[in-house]
């Protein structure tokens, strides 16, 4: 993911870029905005974030992976319903407002703003996507940790109930910096703006399929976000381990890199191990900083089995790639042309994924 930051003015806050999918942070002074920043998108450590000064403009991060992604954070402090900030067209081109609660702080008046927030922001754009993070959860047991998501859930349930909005649809995540929970969170919250999540998804169905994957992963690998899975159940055990993986290798890649190459993306990386309890966890460069992981449950014994699994899967594997880079060939058509995205891949005759053999072809 190539990413930049800038910091807004206030006339700036309201011509955002069009062509980027943007999603809006906001929240109460102190709540974590800049620490969730800075950690999912600058690899900050957690425990440097206690530093952080509070911020005063509003500040945007560009990024790209594979969709172009602007993430704005808006300082507590700021009033945008004074009449000085077009609210209306910030609000109009979001794709989804990201509001943070600090759940180890009293949180009624940070209801009571978001509930003003969703009032006028789904008023002026339906189809804004609600993002609630209860925040720094870290610090709550177990069952204070729901209760308090019960709590919160019900209380924004009965205003939006009040306000005479049923049909504004908000998903809750407990979240906190110090684990997996935040980029977990984000990493659902970018899938949603992904226009072509289901034929990726589709995509990896098909992979797992043919290759006795148990479960895989396409990661943005500077973010440690992932921009799709397959349809099986995500389980957060199983995505820190992906994680961790992608670290591994980006570590050996920069320990071993050769002084004369400028970056990853120079040769392609990939790597593969056996875990303690006789997984393989595998990983593979993809297109725009993307990797793919995934975890193989075999039951060969003897090197020469082992040979041959790993390549069935580098070859689906290559295949899966070459979807990809057809995946984000149309898109880009489809941005020049202003074409909608939905309809251009159903009638792919020459879909790659034709070609995926099967492990038991070998
Ligand atoms: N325990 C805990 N503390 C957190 C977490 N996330 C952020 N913090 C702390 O919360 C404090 C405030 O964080 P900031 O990121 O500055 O908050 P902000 O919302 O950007 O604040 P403003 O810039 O004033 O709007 C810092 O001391 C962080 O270390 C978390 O997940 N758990």
């Amino acid at each position: 993911m190539e990413h930049s930051s800038s910091s807004n003015t206030t006339s700036e806050l309201t011509t955002a870029d069009d062509s980027k999918a943007t999603i809006l942070l906001m929240g109460l002074r102190r709540c974590g905005k800049s620490s969730i920043c800075k950690v999912v998108f600058h690899s900050m450590q957690p425990l440097d974030t206690l530093y952080l000064e509070s911020t005063s403009k509003p500040t945007t991060e560009h990024f790209s992976t594979l969709i172009d992604l602007s993430v704005m954070e808006l300082p507590g402090q700021l009033n945008y319903f004074e009449p000085n900030y077009d609210s209306e067209r910030l609000f109009q081109n979001v794709g989804a407002l990201v509001y943070v609660i600090d759940s180890q702080d009293e949180y009624l008046n940070a209801l009571a703003n978001l509930s003003m927030i969703i009032e006028y922001a789904y008023k002026v754009n339906p189809k804004i996507n609600i993002e609630v993070l209860i925040h720094k959860v870290d610090g709550l047991s177990e069952d204070f940790k729901l209760d308090t998501q019960r709590d919160i859930m019900q209380r924004i349930g009965d205003e939006l109930l009040d306000l005479g909005l049923e049909g504004v649809s908000i998903s809750f995540y407990l979240t906190s910096i110090f684990d997996h929970t935040i980029y977990e969170a984000f990493s659902r919250i970018v899938q949603k703006l992904i226009v072509e999540l289901p034929f990726l998804e589709n995509m990896l169905d098909n992979l797992v399929q043919q290759s006795n994957i148990e479960k895989c992963f396409l990661f943005d690998v500077n973010s440690k976000i992932y921009v799709s899975t397959d349809s099986s159940p995500v389980d957060i055990q199983t995505y820190e381990v992906c994680a961790e993986f992608v670290d591994v290798i980006l570590d050996l890649e920069n320990l071993y890199k050769s002084t004369e190459t400028t970056g990853f993306m120079d040769k392609e990386m990939m790597g593969v191990s056996k875990l303690n309890n006789g997984v393989y966890i595998y990983l593979k460069q993809m297109i725009r900083g993307l990797a793919l992981v995934g975890l193989i449950r075999t039951n060969t014994t003897g090197n020469n089995n082992n040979n041959n699994f790993l390549a069935v899967i580098d070859y689906n594997v290559d295949i899966f790639k070459k979807g990809l880079q057809e995946i984000w060939a149309h898109t880009r058509l489809n941005k020049q042309n202003q074409i909608s995205t939905s309809s251009t891949f159903v009638d792919n005759t020459n879909d790659p994924r034709h070609n995926l053999i099967t492990s038991s072809n070998i």
